[in-house]
């Protein structure tokens, strides 16, 4: 790790820190982490940053669970079994800080490209991107004004409706490697058209990530079109 990597680090255990703190004392913090309280108050207060063997246990083994549990909060599910996650896709600076937790919590190989679908992932992508220093795309219902070439994907729906999505064929070069999030899969529907065209670029899949599934189908359907790393980070 260089200088500057070990800042970025030390500054998430922070960040990680800090959302704990939010819903906790010093003293549950501590009973937490198994740090001082002393050291965390400083370190939540800003006056001293952890080195770094602490920040990458903060980072690493908390800070998955710390997410999930906050994410889990933060979801609303209808009787119907529909999720609200407006709390959550709303909230850039949560989403920032979920990235880096993501990116380490999953293998997946640093991609040039996070794909994903209009509307609700693309937060989650743009925080994607940011952390690994990568371009973000997002396909969309429809045809973008002034564009001329579009990677198309076409799919007809358990409903029957034809939906489908358009990608600026700019956007993935052939040979990219493509990580493709979004925030929640459910039938996988989505999540196999932003891997038709990934296939469409003859890019490669560097791994699929939802923060939230809903049910197994979409997970599954997701691991028969691919052999790179798939995940969530909660289901419901
Ligand atoms: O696994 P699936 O069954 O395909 O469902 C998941 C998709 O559904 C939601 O998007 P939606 O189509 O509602 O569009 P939005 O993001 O514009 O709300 C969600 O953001 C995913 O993209
Ligand atoms: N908000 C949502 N909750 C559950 N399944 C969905 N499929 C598409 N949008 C959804």
């Amino acid at each position: 790790m260089n200088r500057a990597e070990k800042a970025a680090l030390q500054l998430r255990a922070v960040d990680v820190l800090r959302m704990l703190k939010e819903t906790r004392t010093y003293d549950e913090l501590a009973a937490e982490t198994g740090l001082p309280a002393g050291d965390l108050n400083r370190y939540v207060n800003g006056h001293v940053l952890p080195g770094t063997e602490r920040a990458r246990e903060v980072v690493d083994e908390l800070g998955r669970e710390a997410l999930a549990d906050e994410l889990g909060a933060r979801i609303r599910v209808d009787d119907e079994g529909y999720v609200d996650n407006t709390a959550t896709v709303f909230d850039q600076p949560f989403l920032d800080l979920a990235a880096p937790i993501v990116a380490n919590a999953y293998e997946f190989d640093r991609p040039d490209v996070v794909l994903t679908a209009a509307t609700d992932g693309i937060t989650l992508a743009s925080a994607l991107a940011s952390y690994y220093g990568t371009r973000c795309a997002y396909a969309k219902k429809t045809k973008e004004t002034a564009v001329e070439e579009f990677i198309e994907a076409r799919e007809r729906l358990q409903s029957g409706i034809e939906l489908t999505y358009y990608l600026p064929a700019a956007a993935i070069d052939a040979g990219e490697s493509v990580l493709v999030v979004d925030d929640l899969i459910r039938s996988g529907e989505t999540q196999e058209l932003l891997l038709d065209i990934v296939e469409t670029a003859d890019a490669d899949v560097a791994g699929v990530f939802a923060l939230i599934a809903a049910g197994d189908d979409g997970i599954e359907r997701a691991r028969d079109r691919t052999d790179a790393p798939i995940g969530s980070l909660v289901s419901v």
